[in-house]
């Protein structure tokens, strides 16, 4: 018997469960949201149904480590770190080099900081997240859980990039994708739900929170997906354009008088998507309440369901048909209208969600009519529970 916390690191936020093992039991589920923005939210949930609430300004990830470390003492769920017997971590990019996940040494450390690059808004604070437990628990192993993995089953037609061949044989140039640990969870949970052998399924995973992907898995393997080299491309996110013509970056350089290329990817990380074509918020929450009146936080959102219609389009093409399209994340499992309106445009693939059953946040649940004969689920991601299964694996 132990406690296992897995530490999952987004772009916005900092999830966290401490997790009884072996049972899986939850002891604790927290998460820290709107890092970086004005008014953080963090709520962890322990106890006997009891739930720990509080807006503050939380600005960076490291703050974020920082605070679920003080709560779990202040709010005694455990009494001394050292109850803790293993640790989890998300890591975004793991490039080709990590199939799998691993037990983290000194060198695995390095190449993920050096991977930094694969994954600029992710893998330095994930990176931070496990140097903070290995300062605190020198002794207990942390394991590194990476979002590529499920992608690397991936066709080589649909990894690599229509640009000269030695640039991926000399610098791994090509696609990656991310959220790979939520498309493989969902994808599990959506066989289990129709009944049916994950081989036999063709599904397209629908992960839309603050960073979003779209993955098409073809018999319980990732076939193709819409985030690339980094988890900059593919559809609209909060802060992150997704696809655009890349000639725009240098003739934007050049316009804006920008000098350093970083300078110029940081804006379509962290300055595009929702907040950039809004002006107003990288939260769809936020639009969803001014979009009435507010001619570009309407037009965000409509570009935002134009982007995930579009890849759902071009993946049933590549995929030959399919079976189901899944929910999940920030935006999928809570967003009712944008689920219906996304819905509503695939009627041609047989797509068609019952309003009545889609009236519904955050559990699992089948919201097709009756006569679809293609499935919609909404499936809650547990990016956390596989990340504890892999602990577990690695470290028995
Ligand atoms: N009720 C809601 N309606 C619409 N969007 C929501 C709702 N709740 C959360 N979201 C969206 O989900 C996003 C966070 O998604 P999440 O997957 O948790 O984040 P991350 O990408 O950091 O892992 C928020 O930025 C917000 O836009
Ligand atoms: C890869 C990625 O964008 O992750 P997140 O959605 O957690 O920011
Ligand atoms: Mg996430």
């Amino acid at each position: 018997m132990g406690k296992t916390l897995a530490v999952n690191a987004g772009s916005s936020t900092l999830k966290f469960k401490l997790f009884e093992v072996p049972s899986e039991d939850v002891i604790t589920s927290g998460v820290i949201e709107r890092i970086g923005l004005k008014d953080s939210i963090v709520t962890i949930k322990y106890g006997d149904g009891q739930k720990y609430e509080n807006v503050q300004d939380v600005d960076t990830h490291e703050q974020a480590i920082h605070l679920m470390l003080d709560q779990l003492l202040a709010l005694d769920i455990i009494k001394d770190y050292k109850e803790i017997t293993g640790i989890g971590h998300r890591v975004v990019a793991g490039g080709e080099f990590f199939t799998d996940s691993v037990l983290v040494d000194d060198d695995v450390l390095q190449k993920i900081e050096d991977l930094a690059e694969y994954a600029p808004l992710h893998n330095p604070a994930e990176a931070m997240g496990i140097r903070a437990f290995k300062n605190i628990l020198p002794d207990v192993p942390n394991v590194a859980v990476f979002d590529t993995s499920f992608h690397t089953s991936m066709p080589k037609v649909n990894y690599m990039y229509a640009i000269p061949y030695e640039y991926y044989e000399k610098f791994g140039a090509r696609k990656y994708g991310a959220h790979g640990t939520s498309h493989r969870y969902v994808a599990g949970r959506a066989a289990a739900m129709l009944g049916k052998p994950l081989e036999d399924l063709k599904l397209i995973t629908l992960h839309i929170g603050a960073g979003a992907s779209i993955t098409a898995v073809k018999n319980g393997k990732s076939f193709d997906t819409s985030m690339g080299f980094t988890p900059l491309a593919g559809i609209m996110m909060a802060t992150r354009s997704g696809d655009i013509d890349v000639s725009l970056v240098t003739y934007l350089m050049e316009k804006l008088n920008i000098k350093d290329p970083n300078e110029m990817i940081n804006i379509l990380n962290k300055k595009s998507g929702l907040i950039g074509v809004s002006e107003t918020s990288a939260d769809m929450r936020d639009l969803e309440k001014v979009q009435d009146k507010n001619e570009k936080a309407h037009l965000a959102r409509d570009m935002y369901i134009n982007r995930i219609v579009r890849y759902i389009g071009q993946y049933v093409a590549e995929l030959g048909g399919i079976d189901a399209i899944v929910f999940t994340a920030g935006v999928g499992e809570n967003d009712i209208p944008i689920r219906q309106e996304i819905a509503d445009k695939l009627s041609y693939f047989g797509i068609a969600v019952d309003p009545e059953k889609n009236h519904i946040r955050g559990v699992e649940r089948d919201l097709s009519t009756d006569d679809a004969t293609v499935k919609t689920l909404l499936i809650p991601t547990d990016e956390e529970l596989m990340i504890v299964r892999d602990v577990e694996r690695l470290t028995k």
